[in-house]
């Protein structure tokens, strides 16, 4: 445990931020969730539960839920943002006036802003609060397992020992441990990237794929991941931990995940805008689909089931056809980091 306690506060009153939350809380440091919806944000403060996130699960007494900014992020030593891609450079320029001067801030994000420029949400956080010492949490996280208690690793990558350090002591717990990364790029673009290839996962299950299929699925998902990320500076070998692997393991291959989720109701054939509406939670996938695709092709890095899962979302070709091109394309090598292709 820290030597002194830490003053936090957790931005966003979805499943991830109420779980973190709640771990630095109970671990008796002061700890505000700030969730922007004021009734919201009564009912939960009243009823120690956020029924709409993680229904069931008792919230610390000791945790203060409020819809007042200021009041969650005055005198804060570390803010987690645990705001969507869609919405965080909004919420990072909210804070910018509130910050003490030397607040670290960690985004826990798993997406790339939407505006086609491939920004990831750490940079949003350096263009936004400069000075201020940036991390990236990720990791194989379903936010409810963490409430329930299972036993959970988790990775902080930041340049800044200080508060990789930080972080690891606020959030320990005998269930949540945390390992440290100097490697934010990598790390960060593991949690974008896994998303997409729970997508494809989900949608093969809904097909009937089998055990082959997903085992192929999920090593040629990390072939792209690592290239993609090599092309981008990242080191590929970040993507054999908890932030690349890891969580593409937890991702593609459980219901727990909404873009898991996302892909097997496509793969039932229904249509994905009422996919998403009807998910009423954040799929950063479908986002980032979009948002990888174009730099992929930018930079001319060879990614057939970015490409392949963008045709049947975007350009409505049939999955079928898609995966009868994938199987019988060019054959190419297993390990190839480095090659081209
Ligand atoms: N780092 C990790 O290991 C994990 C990260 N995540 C990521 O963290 C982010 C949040 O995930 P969840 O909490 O699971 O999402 P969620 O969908 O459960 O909750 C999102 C929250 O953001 C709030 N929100 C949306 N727009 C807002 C705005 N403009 N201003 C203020 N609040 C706004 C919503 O009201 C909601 O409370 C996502 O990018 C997700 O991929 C999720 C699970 C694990
Ligand atoms: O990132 C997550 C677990 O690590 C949550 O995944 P989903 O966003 O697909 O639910």
């Amino acid at each position: 445990m820290e030597s002194h306690s830490v003053r936090v506060a957790v931005l966003g009153g979805g499943s991830f931020g109420t779980a973190i939350a709640n771990i630095i809380a109970v671990n008796g440091h002061p700890t505000y969730l700030w969730m922007r919806d004021r009734d919201n944000a009564e009912v939960c403060a009243q009823a120690r539960e956020n029924s709409k996130y993680l229904p069931g699960y008792p919230l610390c007494e000791a945790l203060n839920i409020t819809s007042d900014l200021a009041l969650a992020v005055d005198e804060a030593d570390l803010v987690f943002v645990s705001i969507p891609s869609h919405s965080f450079r909004s919420v990072a320029q909210q804070i910018k006036p509130l910050l003490a001067s030397g607040a670290q801030v960690v985004s826990t994000a798993k997406g790339i802003e939407p505006d086609g420029g491939f920004t990831l949400m750490s940079e949003i956080l350096q263009q936004e609060l400069s000075g201020h010492p940036i991390g990236v949490l990720s990791g194989p996280n379903f936010a409810k397992e963490i409430v329930a208690g299972q036993q959970t690793a988790s990775v902080i990558a930041s340049e800044s020992e200080a508060l990789t350090a930080r972080v690891q002591q606020t959030l320990r717990s005998e269930t949540f441990r945390v390992y440290a990364n100097h490697d934010r790029g990598g790390v960060e673009l593991g949690g974008a990237l896994k998303n997409i290839y729970a997508i494809i996962c989900g949608m093969a299950a809904a097909m009937g794929a089998g055990n082959n299929t997903q085992a192929m699925l999920l090593t040629r998902s990390l072939a792209e991941m690592g290239r993609f990320a090599s092309a981008m500076g990242a080191n590929p070998m970040t993507f054999l931990g908890l932030a690349g692997v890891g969580d593409l393991i937890l991702t593609c291959t459980s219901d727990l995940s909404r873009n898991y989720r996302v892909g097997y109701a496509l793969g039932q054939g229904q249509p994905l805008d009422d996919v998403v509406a009807g998910l009423g939670q954040v799929a950063e996938g479908v986002n980032t689909l979009r948002q990888v695709k174009q730099k992929a092709d930018d930079m001319d890095v060879y990614m057939p089931l970015v490409s392949g899962l963008y045709s049947i979302l975007f350009e409505r070709r049939e999955i079928a056809d898609v995966v009868r091109e994938l199987m019988t394309g060019e054959q190419s090598y297993d390990v190839e980091y480095g090659r081209a292709k």
